[in-house]
């Protein structure tokens, strides 16, 4: 009997390990696959198509205390400014410069992977040390956005965070919906909820004027042949603003980047990989327009962007609604934050070339119909006239500083 039972047991255990080293092995496969898939980093081609914002884990007293305490402002300053993509290359300046002043300053960033997630990580260390909490969410959480307004008494939204990049578009156009339309508008609802209601600065940009011909380009010129998805969604981002404005009474001031560079750069733009390619000694692809037309941009140094974000902040006036009505009309504006001056993308690598010392490989090929424009060239008059913006750096000024920050922050010696 045992023998059979042994037998059978041993029959019976054998089938029962099949079964569970079966059911076991299924189980590992789809956990090792689930991980890959959420760990699904981008290669530089920006190859996935998973939306790239993730689940990340806030609350509890003494997140509670972080928040208040960063929130709070030195003496002397009244703002407390809730800054969204802390963490992001603008989000960082900005923030830094705000607490430098004295300004009570939360950050908010999901951390995802569209570039690699560890020079954001290094941006938030260095601002906890200036005394920044960056919080770990999503915008588009709208319990934590009220938990956030709960917690603190918000003067200013600086929001920041968006799927930015024009070409990684039309790769993974989910992201650009779910940051740049569905977040957007997430911000506007907590705002709006909010009593006494913040005013709003937010990323906008240079794209949207897309394939104008009439340079340099002016905030009254229609904006109506975007190129690009992410142009369409910052355009988008424009009309939203102006309904939030007009039913709810919220002060919303649009901010019209032009190609922003500096130290803490975003990895995705051209002078950022430009650098490490020429420094590697891979070749680089350098785009002409038609009858081999130079590609310009109007490059805009960090420090004069931080510069028209706290000018356009410190500009804004209250807004108008509680409890969801208005009260009277509020302030609604776009400025361009540009720097006047379009430098051709050959200059670029012109100047790449003699501070990194070493000779670029170039391809040239013709622009593709990737959402990319021939040129872009800030009129900023607007902005000079509301709060007496001023770029004060050019390129060759600007790119200096990237490389140094580069070479010792990849500590690659030149
Ligand atoms: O002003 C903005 O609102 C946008 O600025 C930035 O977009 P762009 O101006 O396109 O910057 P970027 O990609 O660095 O290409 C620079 C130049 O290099 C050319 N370019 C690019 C890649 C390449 O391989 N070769 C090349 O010649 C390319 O044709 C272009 O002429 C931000 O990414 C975007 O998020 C948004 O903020």
């Amino acid at each position: 009997m045992d023998k059979t039972f042994g037998h059978r047991n041993r029959h019976y255990s054998t089938s029962r390990l099949v079964f569970w080293s079966t059911i076991f092995g299924a189980l590992l496969m789809y956990i090792v696959f689930r991980s890959l898939r959420s760990s699904d980093s981008l290669d530089s081609s920006g190859s996935s198509s998973t939306p790239l914002h993730t689940t990340a884990k806030w609350g509890g007293k003494d997140w509670e205390q972080s928040v208040q305490i960063s929130a709070h402002p030195r003496s002397g300053s009244h703002n407390s400014v809730l800054v969204t993509g802390a963490a992001g290359f603008v989000g960082s300046h900005v923030s830094a410069a705000l607490k430098r002043r004295g300004d009570g300053v939360v950050g908010l960033d999901c951390f995802n992977n569209y570039y690699d997630p560890s020079l954001k990580r290094a941006r938030q260390k260095l601002l906890a040390e200036s005394g920044v909490f960056i919080i770990e969410g999503d915008i588009n959480d709208s319990e934590l956005l009220k938990k956030l307004f709960d917690l603190v008494t918000f003067t200013h939204v600086m929001h920041l965070a968006a799927q930015a990049g024009v070409r990684y578009a039309m790769k993974n156009p989910n992201s650009y919906v779910h940051s740049n339309i569905a977040g957007l508008v997430s911000i506007f609802e907590a705002c709006k909820a909010a009593n006494p209601q913040p005013a709003i600065i937010w990323a906008s940009s240079s794209s949207v004027y897309g394939l104008n011909t009439k340079v340099p380009f002016s905030e009254k010129d229609r904006t109506d042949n975007p190129a690009s998805l992410y142009a369409a969604t910052k355009k988008a981002g424009e009309e939203i603003a102006h309904t939030y404005n007009h039913i709810y009474g919220l002060s919303i001031t649009g901010l019209r980047f032009f190609t922003v560079y500096g130290p803490w750069g975003r990895p995705d733009m051209a002078y950022f990989f430009f650098t490490k390619d020429i420094l590697k000694g891979k070749p680089i692809t350098v785009y002409e327009g038609p009858a081999h037309a130079s590609v310009a941009r109007d490059f805009t140094f960090i420090d004069d962007i931080v510069k028209g974000c706290l000018g356009s902040l410190d500009s804004a006036e209250k807004s108008t609604g509680s409890g969801g009505k208005k009260t009277g009309p509020a302030q609604l504006r776009v400025f361009n934050l540009g720097n006047t001056s379009p430098v051709q993308v050959t200059r670029l690598v012109n100047i790449l070339e003699g501070l990194l010392k070493v000779k670029a490989k170039k391809n040239v090929l013709p622009l593709p119909r990737n959402g990319d424009v021939l040129y872009t060239h800030a009129n900023i008059s607007y902005a000079m006239k509301e709060f007496g913006y001023k770029p004060t750096t050019n390129l060759e000024a600007g790119l200096k500083k990237f490389v140094k920050w580069y070479l010792d922050y990849y500590s690659v010696t030149s």
